[in-house]
């Protein structure tokens, strides 16, 4: 008898191609940050997408390459040395595994704490070099990718006529802000031709759960947001410029204003897709809770909580749970 071994994609989460709609929605707002006057169109965004693109960014593009560069390295190991640097529990290298509740998707990535020691010597040994090449190539860019997000923070609060203005950029700076930074890389899936109209999902859907996440990644595709009309659209990827993802605790302290959107990443066949994030958060400690000038007159949509009360839920929670459900008001 003839066994036949079921390739190892069949194993892995997939969504059915929409030939109907279009492959890429090119009315993303693009912010141009070298324009003073930007604040109201990155509130317009934030409102009715919870995303978009910034160009003309200060973010010198030297530091992208070169962490773009130590992060190839490492993803082209042997896998035996890449899993010395595992696993993601939840920082650290992850393969095909995401989170602890189950989810899997055609990934691999390393997950780091930006605020901490970390196990920078656990990459380093499989990096063969000198942590220090890692650890600066992360501090460099994620020291320039906070500045730009505080500066976004702060157009959007005066967009938004909140005083003071750094009301949500203090909580990035805050030496305390349980902030993260991630890598990663999407293999290609020549056998994805193989699953009939079907795309194989490299990161499935789910909301950010921080206060802004940046993304940048380099010039292959996949990345798809959802919109308020319940379709899945494309994001044309574009390495010079970053996106911008409204997440949970912003949704929050905007009382519901701004929407932290779902997104999910899909597999492509031939080109390998590598991406690195930021995601902004507050201190552990700090209360989340709606603003009170957004509030005005109406009700506050949420319960006050703290950091560190949201995040050890949504840590039990699967990767396209509603997170922000349990900590909603009941009117
Ligand atoms: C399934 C999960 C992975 C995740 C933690 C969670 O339990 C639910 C939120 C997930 C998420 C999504 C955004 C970021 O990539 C992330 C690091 C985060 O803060 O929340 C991941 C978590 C993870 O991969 O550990
Ligand atoms: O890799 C990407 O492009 C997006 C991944 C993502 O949404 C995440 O890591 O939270
Ligand atoms: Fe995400």
């Amino acid at each position: 008898m003839v066994v036949l071994t079921k390739p190892a994609i069949d194993h892995f989460p997939t969504v059915k191609n929409s030939f109907k709609s279009p492959s890429y929605f090119n009315d993303i707002p693009v912010i141009d940050l070298s324009k003073p006057d930007s604040k109201n169109l990155i509130v317009n965004a934030c409102e009715e997408f919870g995303f978009f693109k910034v160009i003309n960014h200060d973010v010198p593009m030297e530091l992208i390459s070169k962490l773009e560069s130590e992060a190839i390295k490492f993803f082209s190991s042997p896998l035996s040395e890449k899993l010395k640097a595992g696993p993601a529990d939840p920082f650290g290298y992850g393969n095909k595994k995401i989170g602890q509740n189950g989810d899997i998707g055609w990934v691999e990535y390393i997950l780091l704490s930006t605020n901490s020691e970390f196990n920078y010597q656990k990459f380093a040994s499989v990096l063969g070099v000198n942590p220090e090449n890692i650890r600066a190539a992360v501090n460099d860019y994620v020291t320039e990718v906070k500045k730009m997000s505080c500066e976004i923070l702060e157009m959007l609060a005066e967009g938004l006529n909140i005083h003071p203005t750094n009301v949500f950029s203090k909580l990035l700076m805050d030496e305390k802000s349980d902030s993260v930074f991630r890598l990663n890389h999407y293999p290609p899936c020549p056998d994805i031709q193989e699953l009939n109209a079907k795309n194989l999902i490299g990161f499935g859907e789910h909301t950010d759960p921080q206060i802004i996440s940046v993304l940048r990644s380099n010039n292959t595709s996949g990345l798809q947001i959802l919109l308020k009309n319940g379709h899945w659209i494309s994001v044309p990827s574009d390495q010079n410029s970053f996106f911008i993802i409204v997440g949970d605790s912003l949704q929050v302290m905007t009382n519901g204003r701004f929407k932290s959107v779902k997104h999910r990443v899909l597999t492509n066949s031939v080109k390998s897709r590598l991406s690195m994030i930021y995601f902004g958060g507050p201190p552990l400690s700090e209360k989340i809770a709606p603003l009170p000038s957004l509030i005005e007159g109406k009700n506050s949509l949420y319960k006050e909580f703290t950091w560190f009360e949201y995040k050890k839920s949504a840590y039990k929670t699967r990767l396209a749970d509603n997170r922000l459900v349990r900590f909603e008001k009941s009117l």
